[in-house]
């Protein structure tokens, strides 16, 4: 029998990538990546005149269209595959990311009329400018005595959909009226592909604040916060969802020529991109968190109870893999805060050290950072450049380095935005116990897991925990991947489920990191002291942060 393969397509912060895989064995034939040609737009739209503010971050749907067709047709080529035998397509994407369009389901900026208009543009995940919008749901939350806000930590994230779109509302109420509904870039990819507009549970319920038995906040609730919101949900947000692991549709005569795929080609619902990685890394049981770490860092974990843990980014019932009640928490800014360091504060003595030594940046840094001692450099941080996802959901929060002196050099800064990385890990990882929800074992996955060693071996010394790391450079492709096996079903040569997928496709190396017992204990101190910058910036003690950022924000 010929061999059938399946596609993981991964729709990340700065690049798109396909990955084909083996439907039999879960063995990586090769992938194609794709960097978004607008990137994140963060500080002007394509028109080059209309300025952003602060905390702003969006990006074109046009370029997903263009990343979709050239890594669909760059793998298929390059690896010289049958189109007749992939038999099932997974789509992942980054969330909150949300694409406003018309009927058609067009995006309202591919229109000539709203092209200079900000909020016509995918809001992408790490836009956080609706903060305000979501102390306004927390406030009325609390007054009401909602429960739902428990299922999120206790508080609702200016990440989600629900801020976002209130944001609109208020601030470009024509955008509003010309929208036909806001649906996440991860289900309009599928609709793109299929021609079904099939929304899936995992960003409703992670990011929509849907809940499978409750469905959205009520229009009593919305309405309470300001009536203009009321009908947000009945007018704009469909309701029509569906769980992970269905079917979406098949590719369709659009889909086709978008991808090179064959038309009838399974398409499964769309899935978060953090949340893909967990059956890649082979993880089906409770108590083995995972890390994916990127960009920014998800911590998901599967456990069979509803248990309410403060700060945590959401528990959703059959939101990673069915049966299983998914939590998830995170870090708004790991590699982004290293790609900052790199872009913005290094010297030419370092650039030519890299060329000299034919490495990149991020190489020369760590294998420097690696030949310090814990604690040696006397510097700490806070990894707030991008706010605060947990405990603290707080977007407002920024950025710290203490202990700098004149000596100071760039490779114990780099180290010690590490750290600070590795501890925001370890309060979530402590407040997820206090609350009893049990880690037995640490997984990473993602960029940052198979590319920095110094950095998982920091993790494991910090939290004192192993490290197991997934084997696939890919992994949440992989994941993707494996939701479209079992889109395909067992008939077309995939999976019936999730769980038999897994058992044969899933990946996790054989060494892992161990705690080193010396660096622990000087970790140890080191933690006390983060945990003490931690709550005086972070829990009132000193509300600097955001003084700063309102003078800050007074000259936009
Ligand atoms: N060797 C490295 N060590 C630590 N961080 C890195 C390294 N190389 C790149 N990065 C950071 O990793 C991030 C990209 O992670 P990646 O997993 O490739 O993408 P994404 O999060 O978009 O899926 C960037 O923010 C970059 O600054
Ligand atoms: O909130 C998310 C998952 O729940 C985002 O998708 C994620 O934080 C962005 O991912 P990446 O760092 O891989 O670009």
């Amino acid at each position: 029998m010929e061999k059938k393969y399946c596609l993981g397509i991964d729709y990340g912060t700065q690049s798109c990538r396909a990955l084909l895989v083996e439907v039999d064995t879960g063995n990586e034939i090769g992938d194609y990546e794709q960097s978004y040609p607008h990137a994140v737009m963060e500080e002007v739209l394509p028109d080059n005149i209309t300025k952003l503010p602060p905390d702003w971050a969006l990006q074109h749907p046009e370029d997903y269209l263009y990343c979709l067709s050239t890594v669909t047709k760059g793998v298929l080529e390059k690896y010289n595959v049958n189109t007749e035998d992939v038999i099932g397509v997974g789509v992942d994407f980054t969330a909150c990311t949300i694409i406003p369009v018309d009927k058609n389901m067009e995006p309202l900026c591919f229109d000539e009329k709203y092209k200079s208009n900000p909020h016509a543009y995918v809001k992408l995940w790490k836009h956080h400018a609706a903060q305000k919008y979501a102390d306004k749901i927390n406030e009325v939350a609390k007054k009401r005595g909602e429960t739902f806000p428990k299922l999120y930590g206790g508080k609702i994230s200016s990440e989600w959909l629900i801020p976002k779109v209130m944001q609109i509302i208020d601030e470009a109420p024509e955008i509003y009226e010309a929208t036909d509904q806001f649906i996440e870039a991860g289900d309009w990819v599928v609709y793109k592909l299929t021609g079904e507009v099939k929304r899936s549970s995992c960003f409703a319920g992670y990011k929509g604040l849907w809940h499978k038995r409750n469905g959205y906040p009520t229009k009593e609730f919305l309405g309470a916060i300001d009536e203009k919101y009321r009908n947000m949900v009945e007018d704009k947000i469909s309701t029509d969802i569906y769980p992970l692991g269905d079917k979406a549709g098949e590719i369709n005569q659009v889909g086709m020529n978008l991808t090179g795929l064959k038309q009838g080609t399974a398409v499964a619902v769309a899935i978060i991109d953090a949340h893909a990685a967990v059956p890649a890394a082979g993880i089906c049981e409770k108590s083995k968190m995972l890390m994916i770490m990127g960009t920014s860092t998800c911590h998901m974990l599967l456990n069979k109870d509803e248990i309410i843990v403060p700060g945590i980014a959401g528990l959703v019932e059959d939101g990673i893999l069915p049966d299983f009640i998914g939590y998830e928490a995170g870090q708004a800014c790991v590699g982004d805060h290293f790609g900052w360091f790199v872009k913005n504060c290094i010297s030419e003595k370092y650039i030519n050290e890299c060329k000299e030594k034919d490495i990149n940046i991020h190489t020369l840094l760590t294998e420097k950072a690696s030949k310090l001692r814990v604690g040696e450099s006397g510097l700490i941080a806070l990894d707030w450049w991008n706010g605060n996802r947990s405990v603290l959901v707080d977007a407002d929060l920024t950025g710290l380095i203490m202990g700098c002196t004149l000596t100071t050099k760039p490779e114990e800064i780099y180290r010690a935005l590490i750290e600070a990385t590795a501890f925001g890990t370890k309060m979530i990882i402590d407040t997820f116990k206090e609350y009893g929800v049990e880690i037995k074992e640490l997984y990473a996955a993602g960029g940052i897991a198979q590319k920095n060693s110094l950095m998982m071996q920091i993790y494991s010394d910090v939290t004192n925990m192993d490290i197991h790391i997934c084997d696939s450079n890919q992994a949440v492709a992989l994941g993707s991947a494996m939701f479209g096996a079992v889109a395909a079903g067992r008939d077309k040569g995939g999976y019936d489920t999730i769980i038999e997928a897994v058992d044969k496709m899933s990946k996790v190396k054989e060494e892992y990191y161990k705690p080193i017992r010396e660096n622990n204990e000087i970790y140890e101190k080191l933690f006390n002291e983060y945990k003490l910058l931690h709550d005086y910036f972070g829990r009132g003690g000193n509300d600097v942060m955001k003084r700063l950022k309102d003078i800050k924000l007074s000259y936009k």
